[in-house]
């Protein structure tokens, strides 16, 4: 686990210029994102805004037209030190049809830091313990296909927490979720950014994460529209009769005209 610092952290995602077309659609158009060392971004927009692609362009699912990207201080087209780096991808299922068990699910996302392929006592610690923190210790030996799709996304939050990462890039992690799933991923998410961890979150509406949300980034039409302290439109803030002000908020709310 990286420790946290009081200096200014040094960069762990740069997007420079990030440009990409899917299909004949200009998606990201010139997108500016940098995520430091132990902070925790929101990515914030309406549907198709190109938050998706952004992080999916982060790590190299998504070839950029225009652009770069570094990770850790390395140009994506060198780095290899995927182990550092978990993600968990939007709206997917933990098994796909597969009649694989938790354990064995989550124990693919050690499989970047198994030395020969062989699980040593610390790689099957590390998984323990990633199970535990999603609240499914009791359930590791049943398959995947008999949860709900709440606790799939638990899965896949622990199969990215089971390399131990010092980046987590978490597409949309609430979406569906339970209202007891949520709460038990806000307590997870809570317990690797006080240890740490880097976050780079894709949020519909901040919700129970709200407190944990460093700086928020919003997109529209695949360029960035806010770059700072979460929008007041989002989120908790948005409700009716809610007058706490936020932490990182400054004097100003800001103004970005979406959602509002
Ligand atoms: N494979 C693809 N081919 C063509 N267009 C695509 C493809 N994937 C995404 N798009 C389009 O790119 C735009 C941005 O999609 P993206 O998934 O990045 O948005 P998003 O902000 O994450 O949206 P949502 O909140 O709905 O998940 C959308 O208009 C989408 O329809």
């Amino acid at each position: 686990m990286p420790e946290p610092t009081s200096h200014t952290p040094e960069p762990v995602i740069v997007l420079r210029d990030a440009t990409a077309t899917l299909g004949a659609r200009p998606v990201l158009r010139g997108v500016d994102l940098t995520v430091h060392r132990g902070e925790v971004v929101a990515l914030l927009g309406a549907n198709g805004s190109g938050k998706s692609t952004a992080v999916r362009s982060a790590i190299g699912q998504v070839p950029l037209t225009c652009g770069t990207v570094e990770l850790f201080g390395t140009p994506l087209r060198r780095f290899r030190a995927w182990a550092r780096v978990g993600y968990v991808p939007q709206r997917t299922t933990a098994a796909g049809g597969v009649p694989a068990t938790i354990r064995e699910v989550v124990s693919s996302g050690r499989l970047s830091r198994t030395r020969l392929g062989l699980p040593r006592k610390a790689d099957r610690a590390a998984v323990d313990r990633a199970i535990e923190l999603v609240g499914l210790a009791d359930r590791a030996r049943d398959s995947v296909n008999a949860l709900s799709g709440g606790q799939h996304q638990r899965v896949l939050i622990a199969r990215a927490l089971a390399a131990e990462p010092e980046l987590l890039i978490m597409d949309e992690p609430m979406a569906g979720v339970d209202l007891a799933s949520q709460e038990i991923l806000a307590a997870t998410l809570r317990e690797q950014v006080a240890a740490g961890t880097t976050v780079l979150l894709v949020l519909h509406e901040l919700g129970p994460l709200e407190p944990l949300i460093d700086r928020a980034v919003v997109l529209r039409d695949g360029c960035v529209m806010h770059d700072g302290p979460p929008p007041k439109a989002l989120g908790q803030h948005a409700l009716p009769g809610h007058d706490h002000v936020h932490p990182h908020a400054a004097s100003e709310p800001v103004r970005t005209g979406l959602l509002s």
